[in-house]
């Protein structure tokens, strides 16, 4: 209950004034409702079945005077009254439900954008950590949760105002009999509990079960293509076909624990309201008139007790999605790397590097429960304006390296320092801003060229655009696609070969003109005359810009000003390519005899 009572805080903060006058809103619609009950005896008793001086003499108080007007009088004025009280109650209602539904959505709106927000804050690191999948879900169907989870805490709220308020009624009409039905409401309540408690459990249930769908239905189209080519469709299906019976059996739960929570309140509610008539006949000699009210009262009223029951039921069942939300944003919170997102675009510098970057005795694992480091004791310097290559074996570090020179990792022990200046949540994003990342897996948006260029950077002109186009040659290929810059590239740019998706990505981190480029496997898609003449472009760079890069294909690095050989999360090596090279014994002349080596044009 804790989460509920701090989503339930949250929402008092957010509604505020609104709350109140809709808090009003609803003891109007409550006592008008009230109002119209009691009338319906002046009423009946103008049809003769039964007179007001027979009941009680609160009743002959109020209604007393209609004895002394003529009957057609009596009959307009009540008639009239009870349309008003029915329509300014429709009216109100009305009015109600709009702005509960503004404070629904202005509520389920803040929170969805706290989680993102802090979301977007969060270091890379929590992002590893977990599946992505799992955030869709949080951001989706846990939202969605929410949304129902606070609509029915307004209802519960408007529920328990009507209660009480017809209850103060009842009890004013007859204090004994409302003792009676509250005794009887409060056992039946002691009952109740385990309902709610199940419904919690199965709520639990379904939100992994809506957890692993959306887990196992992004995987299988994220993988379409090794399904399709390993012929795997079958194993998928079934995989599908088991998820089925699960949410079969789970909804069966569900629906069966409502239908026993629902029989158990039509049959007391049942037994009741006979008792409740025999009780205020033979025990408490109530008064026909007194007795109708009564019994009209409690037979509407009983529907709302009961829908506070199964509010509360369905409330429980939407609880394991408040708690997981709330996990989320205290896990992002915890993993906050700086402070606001908003401001980070606008505000910040570029951080200009003059000396060069440090890795200092830096230590890393991935799993701090496990006694392997990924990397171990680094220490290499990487000097401004100059390219430094990174290369190794699959799997020695080398992403890993470059994560934690960017920042997007942070190192267990040791330091970055920039110019000598230790890298701190303080400084770390206008040194971000001062680099431009082209990954492995180079990701473009559904949407144009021009769109996915602009992105980067919203105001570059046509001529810039070229510029960097024609630097990652690419320009040639976008010249000739129908659409020009306009083309639209599909999902993840799924309509592009995969050399032209990295050409465009480094067209992107150029257009950026960063002082810092950082490009992990850039050219592995490329044919070798494509990568000559990025290399050639590369090389123009030299001087200008600090190049880290990571490369398989050790023809490609022959240039660079330094080497960082890694092997086993160490530096075995640090140097000039030729120099390393000639180093008998050495993992890179190791390496170098294993690749046929193509040598670059120019
Ligand atoms: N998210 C992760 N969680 C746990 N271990 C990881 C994670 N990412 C990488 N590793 C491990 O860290 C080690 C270094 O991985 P890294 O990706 O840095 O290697 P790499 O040299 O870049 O490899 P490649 O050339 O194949 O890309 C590997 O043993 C890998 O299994």
């Amino acid at each position: 209950m804790k989460q509920l009572l701090y989503f339930s805080r949250k929402l008092h903060v957010f509604a505020g004034k609104i709350l109140y006058i809709n808090v009003i809103g609803m003891v109007l619609v409550s006592l008008l409702e009230g109002a119209g009950v009691l009338l319906l005896i002046p009423l009946i008793s103008l049809s003769g079945v039964l007179s007001i001086s027979s009941g009680s003499s609160t009743l002959q108080h109020i209604f007393g005077f209609l004895q002394d007007l003529p009957a057609k009088w009596s009959l307009l004025l009540l008639l009239g009254a009870y349309a008003g009280m029915i329509i300014s109650q429709t009216l109100i209602q009305q009015n109600l439900n709009q702005r509960n539904l503004r404070i629904i959505m202005g509520f389920t709106n803040q929170i969805r954008m706290e989680t993102y927000r802090s979301l977007l804050q969060a270091n890379w690191a929590f992002f590893v950590s977990k599946r992505k999948s799992d955030l869709i879900n949080s951001l989706t169907e846990e939202i969605s949760h929410l949304v129902r989870g606070t609509n029915l805490l307004l209802q519960l709220l408007t529920s328990v105002i009507f209660t009480a308020i017809q209850l103060g009624i009842a009890f004013w009409l007859s204090p004994k009999i409302t003792v009676f039905v509250l005794a009887a409401g409060f056992i039946i309540a002691l009952f109740s509990r385990r309902f709610i408690k199940k419904s919690r459990m199965v709520g639990n249930e379904s939100m992994e079960i809506a957890q692993s769908y959306l887990g196992g239905i992004t995987d299988q189209f994220n993988g379409i293509k090794d399904i399709k080519s390993n012929s795997l469709e079958a194993s998928r299906y079934a995989w599908l076909r088991t998820w089925c019976e699960r949410v079969v059996a789970e909804q069966l739960k569900m629906n069966k624990l409502k239908n026993a929570s629902q029989t158990f309140y039509k049959i007391t509610s049942t037994l009741l309201i006979a008792s409740l008539i025999y009780v205020s006949i033979q025990l408490f000699k109530a008064q026909p008139s007194q007795l109708l009210l009564i019994v009209l009262i409690f037979s509407r009223l009983w529907p709302r007790f009961t829908g506070i029951q199964s509010s509360l039921e369905q409330i429980a069942s939407c609880v394991p999605a408040f708690q997981s939300i709330l996990r989320l944003q205290e896990d992002s919170k915890n993993a906050k790397e700086f402070e606001d997102a908003e401001k980070s675009a606008k505000y910040i510098v570029p951080m200009s590097v003059n000396q060069g970057i440090e890795c200092k005795q830096i230590y890393f694992r991935y799993n701090k429960q496990e006694s392997i480091y990924q990397l171990e004791n680094i220490q290499v310097h990487i000097p401004a304006n100059q390219t430094t290559a990174i290369v190794g074996r699959s799997g020695a570090g080398k992403s890993t390296l470059i994560d934690i020179v960017m920042g997007l990792l942070q190192p267990e022990k040791g330091q970055i320092c920039i110019d000598g200046v230790p890298l701190t949540s303080e400084n770390l994003l206008s040194f971000r801003q001062a680099i431009s990342y082209v990954p492995q897996d180079p990701f473009l948006f559904n949407g144009s060229i021009r769109e996915n260029l602009l992105m980067i950077k919203p105001q570059a002109t046509e001529e810039e655009i070229w510029e960097a186009l024609e630097f990652s040659i690419s320009a040639e290929f976008v010249k000739r696609l129908p659409q020009g810059l306009d083309t639209l590239i599909g999902d993840r740019g799924v309509r592009l070969s995969g050399g032209e998706r990295q050409r465009l990505v480094l067209a992107r981190a150029i257009l950026r003109k960063t002082s810092i480029l950082v490009l992990d496997e850039a050219s592995s898609a490329l044919d070798t005359e494509n990568e000559a003449k990025i290399l050639a472009a590369l090389d123009q760079l030299k001087g200008k810009m600090t190049i880290i890069v990571i490369a398989h294909r050790l023809s490609t690095i022959r240039n660079a000003d330094q080497v960082i050989v890694v092997d086993q999360g160490t530096v075995v090596q640090k140097g000039k390519f030729n120099q390393l090279a000639n180093e008998k014994k050495s993992l890179l002349n190791h390496l170098l005899e294993q690749q046929v080596v193509v040598m670059p044009h120019g």
